[in-house]
């Protein structure tokens, strides 16, 4: 198992590029099986998440190639399976995302229920309500989702009790071919989300409302395969900045799209960053001070992403004050902390609240990753801890983050990955 070492490097100080966003390609790709032609994303990150999913739809028979220049193709012609096995649902729980696309197209789906997993429970009951309003039998029998419907799904008007990014894309996707209208009320508004309706828009769907929380699919009879090019990951780049907040530095991140980052860059401005942005570019410069600590309370977007949250207590960890980080969204999301209590932070969890002291120095250790962000939270912290940091378990970071050494070893960290 491959571990990092990170050894303190002073104020990060760079241009980095960003890559497409993981949580808007997963669905991307998942919305090929529902065209008729094939069809090429641009800017598909290199992360083990795309790979699993590559891997999936290949098993469902589509045609994957990676081609250079990160781009995918996928040719969803020859669907023979429409099975979507444990050994790969468990490793990623976006795999439920093939359930809306094959259904609709197919009229039945067997998919792994995806478990919980570190952060919590994480249930997929939003999405099986939905697709049983639209028509479907639905059996959960052995640890798999049968799903099955009598010639088209029917379009149907469905109030999702929680804000849900996976449940919004399941059924936006399973509602482009049914029969009929489809209102989704109470939709999840991410970023992503647009990025998807902006997708299956072009592949012939008839989307409007995206990005608001009521969405209204009107059902066509068909797909076609198109060009799309995925949206820069906001969380990638949040993290870049974090860490450059962190270290006192000052770090321009490219090919970025600040728009999605409204409340995380609000965040760094409290914490006394100067942010500066344009079209596609984000800088932040904290002129060598030390940053301020931040309060936090995770939401749904607009609000503060809980994908965000661990990077900002790692800021809060080594910041001037008492900063008070609550998390909204998973029932377990708090892992880091321990870890970053080990390498000396003062934080007290209380409920889903962690309430942190900043000192002015963490000091190296040997620490877990638990999961894909406090991952990055670990490494933040052991780019302005004393000493060696060694992080094992960072399977969790590759699935997430492309070439996370080498971007960050071109900012002036030092940070070596040790392979097993
Ligand atoms: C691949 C991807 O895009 N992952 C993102 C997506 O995950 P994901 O789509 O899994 O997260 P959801 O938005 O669905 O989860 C939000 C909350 O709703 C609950 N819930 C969800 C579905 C359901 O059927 N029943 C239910 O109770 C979840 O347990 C959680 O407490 O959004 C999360 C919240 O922004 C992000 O942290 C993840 O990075
Ligand atoms: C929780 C995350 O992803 P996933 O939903 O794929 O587990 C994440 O990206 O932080």
């Amino acid at each position: 198992m491959d571990k990092l070492l990170v050894t303190p490097s002073g104020p990060l100080q760079g241009t980095v590029v960003i890559s497409g966003a993981k949580n808007a390609a997963l669905p991307l790709l998942m919305a090929s099986l529902l065209a008729d032609s094939p069809c090429h994303f641009d800017n598909v990150p290199h992360l083990r998440d795309i790979n699993t999913s590559l891997a999936l739809l290949s098993q469902l028979g589509v045609v994957a190639e990676r081609l250079p220049d990160d781009v995918v193709m996928l040719d969803p012609r020859q669907v023979n399976s429409l099975v979507a096995p444990y050994e790969l649902v468990r490793t990623m729980r976006a795999s439920i995302l093939v359930l809306g696309p094959l259904l609709s197209k197919y009229g039945e789906a067997t998919v792994s229920l995806p478990g919980g997993c570190a952060i919590g429970a994480r249930p997929v009951n939003l999405h099986l309500d939905g697709l049983m309003q639209m028509g479907a039998t639905i059996d959960v029998d052995g640890g798999y989702v049968r799903a099955k419907v009598d010639g088209r799904l029917k379009g149907a008007t469905i109030f999702m009790d929680m804000v849900s990014v996976g449940a919004t894309e399941n059924l936006m996707m399973a509602a482009t071919l049914a029969d009929g209208d489809t209102v989704l009320e109470n939709a999840a508004r991410e970023p992503e989300i647009v990025d998807l309706a902006n997708c299956l828009n072009r592949m012939g769907a008839n989307i409007r409302g995206a990005g608001t929380d009521t969405i209204r699919i009107q059902g066509v009879k068909s797909l076609q395969g198109c060009r799309y090019r995925v949206l820069p990951d906001r969380i990638e780049t949040g993290t870049f900045l974090v860490a450059a907040a962190a270290t006192g530095g000052s770090v321009r991140c490219e090919s970025a799209a600040p728009e999605t980052l409204d409340a995380v860059l609000s965040k760094l401005r409290q914490a006394g960053a100067e942010i500066t942005v344009g079209d596609d570019w984000v800088a932040l410069d904290m002129k060598g001070k030390r940053p301020s600590s931040v309060n936090i309370k995770t939401s749904p977007h607009p609000g503060f992403p809980t994908d965000m949250q661990a990077q900002f207590v790692a800021l809060n960890a080594v910041a001037d004050g008492t900063g008070v980080v609550t998390e909204n969204i998973f029932e377990n999301r708090f892992m880091h902390v321990p870890e970053l209590q080990r390498m000396g932070a003062e934080i007290d969890l209380e409920a889903n609240s962690a309430v942190c002291n900043g000192i002015t120095q963490l000091r190296g250790a040997q620490v877990m990753a638990t999961d894909l962000r406090a991952s990055a939270c670990l490494v933040i912290a052991g780019l302005v801890a004393s000493g060696e940091t060694l992080i094992d378990r960072i399977y969790h970071l590759d699935r997430g983050y492309e070439k996370i050494e080498h971007k960050f070893n071109q900012l002036g960290a030092r940070i070596q990955r040790i392979s097993a």
